[in-house]
C-alpha cells in the first residue's frame, strides 16, 4: 500500500478546507474551524492501486509566515495551493507560496525533479466579483511548472476530484522516480566500493 502525503496551502479564507472536504466527502460545508492544523486520512484506489492518503490542512498562512510553511513543505509529497479568484491578495500570496515551495525544495532535494503541485483558483461561482483572470492563474502555473484548475467548492465536485486524482498520479510517479534514483545511486556506490576493494587486487595478480 502506498502512502501519499499532500498539503494544502493558501491565504486565509481562500477555501482550502472547503476544497478538501468536497474531495473527501463530496459535500460542501459552509464553515470550518480555521484556528487549528488538521490532518485528514483517506483510503483510496487509483488505477487499481490502494493508497493511504494523508492531507495536511494547516491553519492559515500569511505571506510573512515562512516558518509555518516550511513544516508542510518538508513533510509533503505534493501540494495544492489555493487562491480565491475574487481576491487578488490571495493570488499574490499563492505566488509567494509557490516560490517558497520551490526554494525550500531546491535547498533540501538537490537535483530532484519538480515536486508535484496543483494551483487552484477557487470560488469560480463568484465570477461576477472576479479579480484574477483565468489566464493569469494558468500563466502562473506554467511559470512554476505545475497543474492548474479553477473550481468552485461550493458548486461542483467533479473538477476537484479530477485535480486531486491527477495530482496523486503525479505524486506516485515522483515517488517512484525518487526510489529508482536512490536505488541507482546505491548500486553505483556499491559498484565503486567493490571496485576499490577487488579492482586493485585484480591488478596486482
Ligand atoms: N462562494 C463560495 N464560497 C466558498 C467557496 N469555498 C469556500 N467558500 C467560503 O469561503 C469561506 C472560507 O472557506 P474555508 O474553506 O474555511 O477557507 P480556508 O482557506 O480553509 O480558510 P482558513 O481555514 O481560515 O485558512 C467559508 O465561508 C466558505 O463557505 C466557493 O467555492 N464559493
Amino acid at each position: 500500500m502506498n502512502d501519499i502525503k499532500l498539503a494544502l496551502l493558501g491565504s486565509q479564507g481562500a477555501g482550502k478546507s472547503a476544497v478538501l472536504v468536497r474531495f473527501l466527502t463530496r459535500r460542501f460545508i459552509g464553515e470550518y474551524a480555521s484556528n487549528t492544523n488538521s490532518l485528514y486520512h483517506k483510503r483510496l484506489s487509483i488505477d487499481g492501486r490502494q493508497l493511504n492518503l494523508e492531507v495536511f490542512d494547516p491553519c492559515s498562512q500569511g505571506s510573512e509566515a515562512r516558518c509555518i510553511l516550511e513544516e508542510p513543505v518538508d513533510w509533503a509529497d505534493g501540494f495544492v495551493v489555493v487562491y480565491n479568484i475574487s481576491d487578488r491578495t490571495s493570488f499574490i500570496n499563492a505566488k509567494n507560496i509557490l516560490r517558497q515551495i520551490r526554494e525550500t525544495r531546491m535547498e533540501n532535494c538537490k537535483g530532484e525533479m519538480d515536486v508535484p503541485v496543483c494551483l487552484v483558483g477557487n470560488k469560480q461561482d463568484l465570477c461576477h466579483a472576479r479579480q484574477v483572470r483565468e489566464d493569469e492563474g494558468r500563466g502562473l502555473a506554467q511559470e512554476n511548472r505545475c497543474n492548474f484548475q479553477e473550481v468552485s467548492a461550493a458548486e461542483s465536485y467533479q473538477d476537484i476530484a479530477n485535480l486531486f486524482t491527477q495530482l496523486i498520479r503525479r505524486v506516485m510517479e515522483h515517488l517512484k522516480y525518487r526510489a529508482d534514483r536512490r536505488r541507482y545511486s546505491g548500486s553505483k556506490s556499491m559498484a565503486k566500493l567493490i571496485n576499490n576493494v577487488f579492482g586493485k587486487r585484480r591488478k596486482s595478480v
